[in-house]
Parts: C-alpha cells; structure tokens; sequence
C-alpha cells in the first residue's frame, strides 16, 4: 500500500491502495496476445556448479500474462481475511478458541461499565452442549460444541448499532480516541461473532437494555463475511429481561474444554485481580461456580480523551490531519488538533517554520515540502508531555487489596499454626495433651507485631509490596507501569516466579517469551534482591509478580492483543518499576531471615527456662509462673532490641544500595 494524493483540496486527500485494479473500468475488448516467442529461444550460458565447461540453459516458460492475472484480482474484505487467518486474532485452536471468545465478551463489559460509570456485575457462563444432551441420554448431540454467554449490567446498546457492532470488523468506539481502554480496535467481538459462525454456523445472540422501563432488544446477527455487512437474522422486543440495563452476548462456539478450562480458569482469577471493583461470576460445566465478589466499591478513576500530542505525529498522519483540519490558518490547526500546543508553543513551531507567505491547513495536506517542514519544527520545538489524565492505573492500594482477594481465592487452608511447644521439641511433631495444657497455663507473651506488609491469607503469610511508577510517554502515548508482587506464602521456592502481565486491566495469557514484559523482568538482576535467577531467565522464588502497563494505545504485537511490543521505553520504566519492588523485597527477607535467627536463639534459651525457674523457686521461693514470665519478658527484649538494631543496619544498607540500571538492563549499586 502506498500513500498518494489524489487531485486538490483539503477533503481530497486520502490514502489510496495501488491495486492494480479492483473491477476493470470496462472489460478490455481482447485480451492482447502474449508478445510471439522469438522464433530461437534465448540462450543463456550458465556455470556449471561444478566450475566444468558451462551448461546451456532455457529461458523459463511465461506461465501467465499480468492482463491474465489482474482477472484474478478483486478486493478481500477483512472478514474474508480474518476468517483464513483466524490465528491472528487468537482463534487458533479450540482451546484458545474459548478463552478469545470469553475474554473479547467481559473486556467490552467491564469497558462499557467503567465508561458509563457502573460498579461492573459480569456472568460469565460456559455450558457443555454434549454433556447436557448426555443429560437426556443423547450421546450422539454436541460433541465439542459450548455455549459461552457473558451478561453485565453495563449501559446497554441502542437498538441501530447493535448489528454492526455485532456483525461488521473493524467497528467500534474506541480506535480513534486516545483514553485507556481494554478495548482499542473494533474487532473483537464481531471477531468472535464470526468464529461462531465458521464452526458452527449459528448466529451470535444479543439481549440489551439501555434503561429500566425500556424495552430489552434481542437479535440474532450473522456476518456476510464477502461484505463484512452484518445480517439480522431474528430481531424482537423483550418483555421480561432481568437485566435493567446491560447486554448478554452469547455464542454457540467449537471449543476445546478439557484444555481451554485451565486458561478461562487463569483469565477470571486474573481479571478480578486486576480490577478488584468488578464482581465475577463464573458458571462452568460439571464444577461448582466459582464467584469473585468486588473488593472495592470504588470505581476506577475515570480516564479521559486526549488529543495526540505533536511530538508523536509522523508525517503522514500530519498531512491526514491537516486535510482534514477545519481551521484556516496552522496555528489554529495546531492548537485544535494536538494537545499542550498552547498560542506561544504554536507561534514558535510558526517561527521554526519560516513559511513564506500565507500558509493553510489544506496546503499542507497537498505540498509535502511544506508539511515536512512543519513536522520538523514540531521536532525541535519544545513542548510539554502530555496529560496523564487519560490513563487510569491500579494504583498501589488496590493492587495490594486485588492481590490479597485474588490469594484468598486461590489458596488452600494452610497448615494449624504450630504451637511454641511444637518446635520446642526440635521437629513437627505435635505437642502432647500435657505439654499443651502447660503451654495453655504458661504465661503469655505478646507476639511481636506483623512486619508492615505482611497478610496473612488462609494461615499462610505473604509479604506484599507495590510500586506505581509517574506517567510516561512512548512515541507520544502516555503511559504508566505499576508492579505489585506476593512473596512467601505456598508459592513453591524452588520454580520460577509466577510472572503475570496486564495491559490496561487485561490479562495476557500467551506468548509469554515475546512478551516485552518478560524481557524487562527478564533483564532485571533479581540476585540484588535476593532471588536466584539463571542467565537469561525470569527469577527463581516463592513470588507472583504482577506488572500492569496502563496506556492509551498498548503498543501489542499482534491482533490477538497477547504480547507487549519491545519499545524500550516500556521497558526502561518496567525496569525501573521492578528494582524498586525489588528493594522492598530484599528488605523483607533480609528482616526475615533475621527474626527467623532471633526466634531460634529465644527458642534455645526458652527450652531452659523450666528447669531454671525450677531452681531459683526453690532458691528463692518465688512463683515459678512469675520468674519463668520475667525470663520470657527478658529474652523477648533482647531479641526484640537485637532485631530493631539490625533493622536500622539494614534501613542504612538499603539506602546505601540505591540501583541504577546499567544500559543493557543490568544494574549496578552506587
Ligand atoms: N457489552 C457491551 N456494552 C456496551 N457496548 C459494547 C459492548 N460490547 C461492545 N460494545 C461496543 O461495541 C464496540 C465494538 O466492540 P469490539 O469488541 O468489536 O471492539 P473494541 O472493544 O472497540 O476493540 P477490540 O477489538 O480491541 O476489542 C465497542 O467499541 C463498544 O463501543
């Protein structure tokens, strides 16, 4: 594809395709006759591989004439295309299959929701078509065929734009704003819609309510995929629908449950966690459902539209924008289209620019001398970053309360809490009846308090730490990256950290090893914070780490939206995001590999004090309940004072260990 300008005038500009052609202007009278083979073949010498005498070689045969060819040349619609090349949009295989269809459903909920300022209430339901025949005693019905419907209680669709959200690629409201959203580029639900409809042939069925008292609309919407046209194949009004406002989508899809369950599985868990104020219902086959009700009542902070900032305008679209500019002069048009281009940062663009004579936004779109100019001084011109209220981040508090909700989901009831008595006989073995009703008589000592970050979720304790890093900007996109990580709890020490990614709330699933985020986790030391790591490899610990790039235009590396493309801008800030995550974690376990040592040595010296306070009562007469109690009281001290020693080493140490990156991702200490 090349772009040309066609004919003058500011709306005459677009980007045309150099098709060779799409339909003959008229049918050519007679297809002209191949030029007549010279009467003796060319004959073209040839070396032998071999370096022998050369060889004598014919020229290849014409197989066809490009009048012949360009009969064969026609337009391909974009679902004709999509529908061979379901792949890049994450149909790849039946498993995968079901978790796209799912997620492209609860993403446009948990959007339309959050835009319309809605706490989100999303059901998402599978349901084995083969099994519920099998129910009936069908065994011949629905092999491999599943019912997925997604409903929430978002604002609803009015009833003309159903169809083509439904029925038509490449239609939405989200391409051509700048705002974060989870949804950026009209495909995926329609996407989905016409999966259905390949391998089962069954139209994608929506029920929407915009509001109570309205009616609910339904419809049953198929796709001409030679027009990427939608067809209403059944549409009627609803009397009873429990919803008062909101859209269920559901589709009868070919899947794979057996595989695809585990990844549905990871994409709800992941996506409450991500967006701790939506409640999650999931109804699957043969299995209890499973819910995940909201852990705040507090909606996202709302992310706003943007204006492209000048600075991540490349030519091309420059000239777009300008043909398209209702302004009369550049400066109006550069203050109307772009953002932080106030009346001063215009007239010195202007001044750069050293126009001669009068210059407007259309002349512009038609002279590339000049709008190559204009981009240049936009360049050299210095201008502020853009607004950073488009994006809408986790934030620290939440993620930690997500991460907290999200281990209550997944965790098993950890073990009883073992009792003093248990170590003390040096092993697990459990205390007697005894030795239990001694330690029920003994005096009680107080616990030290929980380290500050540490929750204690199902008897097991998980450090938590979090990092927001300040907005950024990549090739003019603002762009922000938090990290949250839980270490410790019943994540195996011994396996390579849990690494889950999220882009704007969404959780990526596949392509880990393409994934930017990995590279940058990746590059990151972990020896510095006290994990091993091989060459070239995520971590080794008991940790789940979670990095979320909040932007408005996800730089993806493909449709499916699975993988982070490797800007390293992105990079440098998960980087710098992950070493600052990291510090809190070294802290942690260097606090706790101390108290560990401390617990042991109080531990040693309590397994004497019995016999001790034995003696000094019978020396002195004095309770034995009352001298065990002071030597319990003073051996709590001198650890407790030996731990607030070393946390203040270990405060000076870490401030001392300020990393910096290394070009290349490393990182070195000050
Ligand atoms: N449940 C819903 N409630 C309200 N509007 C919806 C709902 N589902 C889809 N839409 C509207 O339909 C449009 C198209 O959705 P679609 O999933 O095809 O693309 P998208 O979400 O914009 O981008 P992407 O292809 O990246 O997912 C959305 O932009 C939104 O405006």
């Amino acid at each position: 594809m090349a772009a040309k300008v066609k004919g003058k005038g500011a709306a005459q500009l677009e980007l045309v395709r150099t098709e060779q052609t799409a339909k003959p202007r008229r049918a050519p009278a007679k297809v002209a006759a191949p030029p007549a083979a010279p009467a003796a073949a060319v004959v073209v010498p040839v070396p032998d591989d071999a370096g022998e005498r050369p060889r004598e070689a014919r020229a290849p045969k014409r197989r066809a004439t490009a009048e012949q060819m360009a009969q064969k040349q026609r337009e391909i619609s974009i679902s004709e295309f999509f529908t061979k090349n379901r792949h890049l949009l994450g149909f790849d295989n039946p498993s995968k299959a079901l978790l796209t269809t799912i997620k492209e459903a609860v993403d446009n909920s948990l959007d339309a929701c959050e835009e319309a300022g809605i706490l989100p209430e999303i059901t998402v339901e599978v349901r084995d078509l083969a099994w519920e025949a099998s129910k009936d005693g069908d065994l011949t019905k629905g092999e491999g065929r599943f019912v997925v419907a997604i409903e929430d209680n978002g604002p609803g669709i009015v009833k003309a734009q159903a169809p083509k959200i439904f029925g038509k690629l490449l239609y939405g409201s989200k391409f051509h704003r700048l705002k974060q959203s989870r949804g950026q580029q009209g495909i995926g639900i329609s996407a989905a819609a016409m999966y259905a409809q390949l391998t089962t042939g069954a139209p994608i069925r929506v029920t929407t309510r915009t509001a109570r008292g309205k009616p609910a609309q339904f419809f049953e919407i198929q796709i001409d995929t030679r027009k990427n046209n939608p067809v209403v194949t059944d549409e009627r009004e609803l009397a009873e629908w429990t919803q008062e406002h909101g859209t269920r989508v559901e589709l009868e899809i070919v899947a794979n449950w057996q595989q695809g369950q585990r990844f549905v599985n990871r994409y709800v868990e992941h996506t409450a966690l991500a967006n701790p104020h939506a409640t999650v219902r999931y109804l699957r086959p043969k299995q209890e459902p499973l819910a995940f009700p909201r852990a705040t009542e507090e909606l996202p902070k709302e992310a706003l539209e943007i204006k492209p900032h000048p600075h991540g305008v490349e030519l091309g679209a420059l000239m777009l924008m300008a043909a398209e500019s209702k302004s009369h002069d550049v400066k109006g048009f550069l203050q109307a289209a772009f953002s932080r281009v106030s009346p001063p940062v215009a007239d010195e663009i202007l001044k750069r620019c050293a126009f001669k004579g009068r210059v407007r936004p259309r002349d512009l779109a038609e002279d590339r001398a000049l709008a190559e100019k204009l981009h240049k001084a936009i360049g050299a011109t210095k201008i502020m970053a853009p607004p950073t209220n488009c994006l809408s981040p986790i934030g620290d508090a939440l993620m930690r309360r997500g991460l907290v909700s999200f281990l209550n989901v997944i965790e098993t009831e950890g073990p009883e809490e073992e009792t003093q008595l248990d170590l003390d006989q040096a092993g697990k073995k459990k205390a007697s009846k005894k030795e239990k009703a001694a330690k029920a008589e003994a005096p009680v000592v107080p616990d030290a308090p929980p380290e500050e970050g540490v929750e204690k979720i199902k008897g097991h304790n998980y450090f938590i730490a979090t990092v927001t890093r300040p907005p950024k900007v990549y090739r003019g996109n603002p762009f922000q990256v938090e990290v949250g990580l839980a270490y410790g709890g019943s994540w195996p020490a011994d396996k390579t950290i849990e690494l889950f990614r999220f882009a704007n709330r969404v959780p990526l699933l596949f392509q880990r090893g393409a994934c930017g985020v990995t590279e940058a986790i990746v590059k990151t030391d972990w020896r510095n914070y006290l994990l091993s790591q091989p060459k070239a490899s995520l971590p080794v610990g008991p940790m789940a780490l979670l990095v979320h790039i909040a932007s408005v235009w996800v730089p993806f590396t493909s449709e499916s939206k699975e993988a982070v493309a490797h800007y390293p801008e992105i990079i440098r800030e998960i980087q710098l995001a992950a070493q600052e995550c990291g510090r809190k974690l070294a802290t942690h376990i260097r606090k706790q590999k101390h108290a560990d040592y401390q617990a042991q040595r109080r531990s040693i010296f309590e397994l004497y004090i019995e016999e001790v306070a034995a003696a000094l009562h019978k020396i002195s007469g004095k309770s034995r309940d009352a001298i065990k109690r002071d030597f319990l009281r003073v051996a709590n001290q001198v650890t407790e004072a030996d731990l607030e020693e070393q946390d203040a080493a270990l405060e000076a140490q870490s401030k001392k260990l300020t990393k910096k990156p290394r070009r290349g991702g490393r990182e070195e200490a000050e």
